[in-house]
């Protein structure tokens, strides 16, 4: 896996039409692309065939933003891992805090969708991550503990990715400091070492990611990339945080 994970999410933006569009405009621009970056496009289901198919022959790939944990079965408008996998989809979001609070997914539910999506051969890119509530709190350490600890049971982590995104950071223009967000990712690091080779696993951080505030986090040693929403979906701005400069006095921190 490359050192350095840059993830868009579009959510429901873009339908294929706009997919084909923007990734016209894209692909060209990443010729200058870093060779230690990956860049994985997360379009909208109905749009993964069209992202396929523009990015063919090209470094980027391209990811799912969800996926049904059962193999296939009566779940009307769901999608499986092998389905997935068919399609050639190689990586897919889950347990993103939108679909834990605004369709109820558990962090059980998240851990059987992973587990999925590795038995087919697709990398899960895990989304964790403590409410605002929770922070004020002064649980912020302890909820993304837990959500780790359960989402990782049982995986490879070889072929893994976190993403700790703070909800309250969600859309909102409000960025974790860089201190804060290494904070939280050194937090996560130590959780996986407890599953087996926490540096084989990149932790990405989402949440308000501009081409103005990546340099910085992107420099923290326990930050291996970013899950960017908003800023993902210009061709621009998203070319800039892909193409950013790194002033990292540590390097990347996964081997
Ligand atoms: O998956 C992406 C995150 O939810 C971040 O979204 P945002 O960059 O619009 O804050």
């Amino acid at each position: 896996m490359k050192s350095t994970i840059i993830v868009a999410n579009w959510k429901m933006h873009h339908g294929p039409g706009q997919t084909r569009r923007y990734l016209e405009a894209f692909v060209p621009l990443m010729k200058d692309l870093p060779v230690d970056r990956q860049v994985i496009i997360c379009p909208p289901s109905i749009s993964l065939a069209a992202a396929l198919e523009a990015t063919g022959g090209t470094p980027i790939k391209v990811g799912a933003q969800n996926v049904h944990q059962q193999e296939s079965g009566a779940y009307t408008g769901e999608i499986s891992a092998a389905m997935l996998a068919e399609a050639g989809v190689e990586y897919a979001i889950v347990g993103h805090s939108e679909r834990r609070q605004l369709f109820g997914e558990t962090d059980s539910l998240v851990n059987q969708k992973a587990l999925a999506l590795q038995n087919c051969g697709v990398l899960p890119i895990v989304c964790v991550g403590e409410t605002l509530e929770q922070r004020q709190s002064g649980e912020a350490q302890a909820t993304v503990r837990q959500q780790v600890e359960a989402a990782v049971a049982g995986l490879d982590l070889q072929r893994l990715c976190i993403a700790y995104e703070p909800v309250w950071a969600i859309g909102t223009g409000q960025t974790a400091t860089p201190e804060d967000a290494q904070e939280i990712h050194s937090v996560v690091r130590d959780v996986l070492r407890s599953f087996g080779d926490a540096t084989a696993v990149p932790v990405l951080y989402g949440g308000s990611v501009k081409p103005d505030s990546v340099d910085e986090l992107m420099a923290q040693p326990d930050i291996n990339g970013a899950l960017v929403g908003g800023a993902s979906l210009l061709v621009e701005s998203f070319q800039r945080i892909c193409c950013y400069q790194s002033i990292s006095p540590f390097g990347r921190g996964v081997e």
